[in-house]
């Protein structure tokens, strides 16, 4: 017997992150297209070599990207707002994905619960015609080196509409968009593909439901091409929904067996003789490697229930780094136990030959044994568990209620103005960096040299006339990844990069052992920073929900467990900056809202543990201190009272690049405390004017209590040059000022 293997999806920012340099380069004028397009050539190719090389019979292809995928399925399909109309090429594509003076970006959003963006589709009445040109180019080039194992992966239709931005009823574009499809598959048969890979993720939503009749009636047309259809899902399990899904008229259905309930679902219903089970069972969205132990009882569940299988990922691997075996620096135990993208190509193929009957023992003994040292090597830590057991009710709370510590917080103008913390991270910075890794700058040498950007930045901020200022965050490679780098039970990668959206990339920390702080964090910037200001300078800290949702966690305890560990690290740290005179301090929690799970029914669970963990680390803050958390990317209308039960003083809001949606989930749902709903897009290039900031904050001031306002841009400007951030500021301090007047003379 011969069990086949498939891919999902690669990590397609190069090993090196050639694409996010090139893509760098182009903007900044010092590369031309022709090299750019030729870069991403050059790492969609050696991605597919090694993906041959691995054995992997079915290789994804076409997921390889200059920005977003879904953006390209947006383009393909002619799904191009009027406002991006007038221009062409690379020029066009930038400007959906970036902005461009004067034209707003498509709104960019996580994908499902993952730290990915894509950029939300616009679909309008007026659909421009299908170019699918580049696809079948790059079908090709795929064929020259994968020959048959090429199959080509395409964003499926409903989960295109579900997550698009509609200007017309679903039902409208039902017809036009599948025609569309048909289309493609029509171009694609004749170039000798064996299958194609129609990934619906969507069909893990606790809604697909509701879209159940246009699956069926989509993919009953698509199916009459005669082109073998595989129906990709995953990140959940099907639901209530599996009956249905396993017999639409496709040849292929892959499920995720790493999360939720499928192998219960196909114990249950039994699964189609005349489908191929897609077995996603290497786990796409974590670092560990496999544990067979775990894995083969698994597949010997399935294999009685269908015999006709293949082995794969869970989902892409682009959510995992490239390879594990270049973390030299890592401690050996550790890095025998990890596993990135290349490692679980032999995991898949290691699985599959396994389940066939093959009996690789000397394999399976190998990774038995890493796993065995792992576990001598990382001990439990003693001090943290009890710490974990004592936990009293009155640990969560604030000492008073927020009505009645209001009053004894730091008394700020009306609508004070602030910035979500980062400020431009310019190679200058970066540079400082890489000399002190080398040795070339001792760590003194490196902290005054840091000081100097605080001491600028702080200088440049008093220039601008904000009233709560921020240290500027120069000493943090990412806010994620710098405070894993000084907890211990935290590890980090040199080269493990991962997309986040665009050119921006990550390198999630690994989790793998009890989290304890060892010495203050932020404290001697913070310092630093409020002896140059009379004006108060915030604490900056990541909240701990966000720290696990942007880690890899551990695998061996639960995830409520390991965001209370580090809760109580940045609890410690809290009462730190407040004894060093912080009068205000941030507790970032953009990842909250996009760690709730895909389905409903699992929202409370997660909601309890994940408010109870912010709340364990700002419960010791002291009434007159200011808490504040910021949140970006977030939808909140289902979950305004979790929110609300953060217990925040101030919560800062990504806001103008969903116009406005976010401040109206918040009004809608009779938010309380204080908002700063962001004021202007920061991962546009485009400087915003006074006009433009005004007409936000007329938004807000229509929706909330002045004193309720804060105002803010939508997230950190690290991402942003100086040239940008300043004049930006200074357009929001302007457009404050004539607000601030207007509303005093209207006495609101
Ligand atoms: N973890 C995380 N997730 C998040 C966010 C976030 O801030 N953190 N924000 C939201 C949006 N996502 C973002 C993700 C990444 C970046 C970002 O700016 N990433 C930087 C990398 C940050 C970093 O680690 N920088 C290193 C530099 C690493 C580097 O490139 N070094 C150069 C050498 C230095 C140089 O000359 O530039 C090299 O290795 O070649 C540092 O500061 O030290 C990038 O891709 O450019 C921004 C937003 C949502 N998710
Ligand atoms: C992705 S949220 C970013 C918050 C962080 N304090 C910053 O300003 O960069
Ligand atoms: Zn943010």
């Amino acid at each position: 017997m011969v069990i086949q293997t498939a891919t999902l999806g690669y990590p397609r920012i190069g090993k090196n992150r050639e694409v996010k340099k090139a893509l760098e380069g182009f903007w900044s004028g010092k590369l031309d297209s022709e090299s750019l397009l030729q870069t991403v050539r050059q790492v969609e190719e050696s991605n597919w070599q090694t993906q041959l090389q691995a054995g992997i019979d079915r290789i994804g292809i076409g997921d390889t990207t200059l920005y977003d995928s879904v953006l390209d399925w947006s383009v393909y399909l002619g799904l191009i707002p009027e406002r991006f109309q007038h221009l062409s090429g690379l020029e066009q594509y930038f400007a959906m994905a970036r902005g461009k003076e004067g034209i707003p970006a498509l709104e960019m959003t996580k994908w499902f619960d993952t730290n990915y963006h894509y950029l939300v589709p616009e679909i309008s009445a007026q659909l421009l015609s299908a170019d699918f040109s580049d696809v079948l180019e790059t079908v090709h080039r795929a064929q020259q080196i994968l020959g048959q194992r090429a199959v080509p992966i395409i964003l499926g239709p409903v989960t295109l509409l579900r997550l698009s931005r509609l200007e017309v009823p679903i039902s409208e574009l039902v017809s036009p968009l599948c025609d569309r499809y048909l289309n493609l598959l029509l171009a694609l048969k004749p170039l000798g593909v064996e299958e194609v890979q129609i990934h619906e993720p969507a069909l893990v939503l606790g809604d697909a439901t509701n879209f159940k009749e246009y699956y069926e009636s989509i993919y009953a047309s698509l199916a009459k091409v005669g082109l073998p259809l595989h129906l990709v899902t995953y990140f959940d399990d099907l639901g209530e929904n599996y009956p249905w899904v396993v017999q639409l008229p496709v040849s292929s259905i892959s499920l995720d067996f790493t999360r939720g309930r499928n192998l219960e679902l196909i114990k249950h219903y039994g699964f189609p003789a005349d489908k191929r089970l897609g077995v996603g069972i290497v786990d796409a969205r974590n670092i560990w490697q496999i544990r067979p132990d775990r894995l083969l009882p698994i597949l010997e569940e399935i294999q009685p229930i269908t015999s006709n299988l293949s082995i794969q990922p869970s989902a892409s691997l682009q959510f995992v780094p490239y390879d594990a075996t270049r973390e030299t620096k890592l401690p050996e135990p550790l890095r025998n136990v990890l596993s990135f993208a290349e490692q679980k190509l032999q995991e898949v193929v290691f699985l599959a030959r396994t389940a066939a009957g093959e009996d690789l023992k000397q394999e399976r003994e190998s990774i038995q044994a890493s796993w065995q040292v792992f576990e001598q090597f990382s001990p439990a830590n003693q001090v943290v568990q009890d710490r974990l057991k004592n936990l009293k009710m009155d640990d969560f709370q604030r000492s008073l209620s927020y009505s009645l510590r209001l009053s004894e917080q730091i008394p700020l103008p009306p609508l004070p103005t602030t910035t979500i913390g980062s400020f431009p991270q310019t190679s200058e910075v970066r540079q400082l960096r890489v000399k002190y890794k080398r040795g070339e700058l001792t760590l003194a040498q490196y902290h005054q040299s840091i000081d100097t950007q605080i001491a600028q930045c702080i200088k440049i901020q008093e220039e601008i006339g904000l009233d709560v200022l921020v240290h500027g965050e120069f000493e943090r490679t990412d806010m994620v990844e710098y405070f894993g780098q000084q907890l211990s039970g935290f590890a980090f990668t040199e080269h493990g990069w991962v997309q986040s959206y665009g050119s921006r990339c990550v390198r999630p920390p690994i989790i793998y052992g009890d989290v304890v702080r060892t010495e203050p964090m932020t404290v001697r910037e913070f310092k630093v920073a409020q002896s140059l200001t009379e004006k108060p300078v915030k604490g900056m800290l990541t909240g701990p929900v966000t720290m696990i949702n942007w880690s890899y966690p551990r695998t061996d305890i639960a995830r409520q467990e390991q965001a209370f560990q580090i809760a109580l690290a940045l609890r410690d740290e809290v009462a730190d900056l407040e004894a060093a005179g912080a009068k205000i301090i941030q507790i970032d929690e953009p990842a909250l809202r996009e760690g709730l799970p895909l389905k409903t029914e699992r929202w409370n669970e997660y909601l309890s543990w994940a408010v109870d963990s912010f709340k364990l680390s700002a419960g010791i803050a002291k009434p007159e201190t200011q808490i504040h958390t910021h949140m970006c990317y977030s939808e909140f209308g289902d979950i305004i009272t979790d929110i609300e039960r953060l217990d925040a003083d101030v919560l800062s809001i990504e806001n103008s690049r969903s116009n406005n949606e976010t401040l109206y989930e918040l009004t809608d749902g009779g938010y309380s405390k204080q908002v700063g709903n962001g004021v202007y897009d920061v991962h546009s290039p485009a400087i915003p004017n006074t006009e433009q900031i005004l007409s936000q904050l007329r938004t807000g001031i229509a929706n909330l209590p002045v004193k309720q306002i804060w105002v803010n841009p939508d997230c950190g400007l690290k991402t942003r040059r100086w040239e940008e951030v300043v004049p930006s500021l200074k357009s929001m301090v302007q457009a404050t000022k004539i607000l601030r007047e207007e509303t005093n003379a209207s006495g609101k």
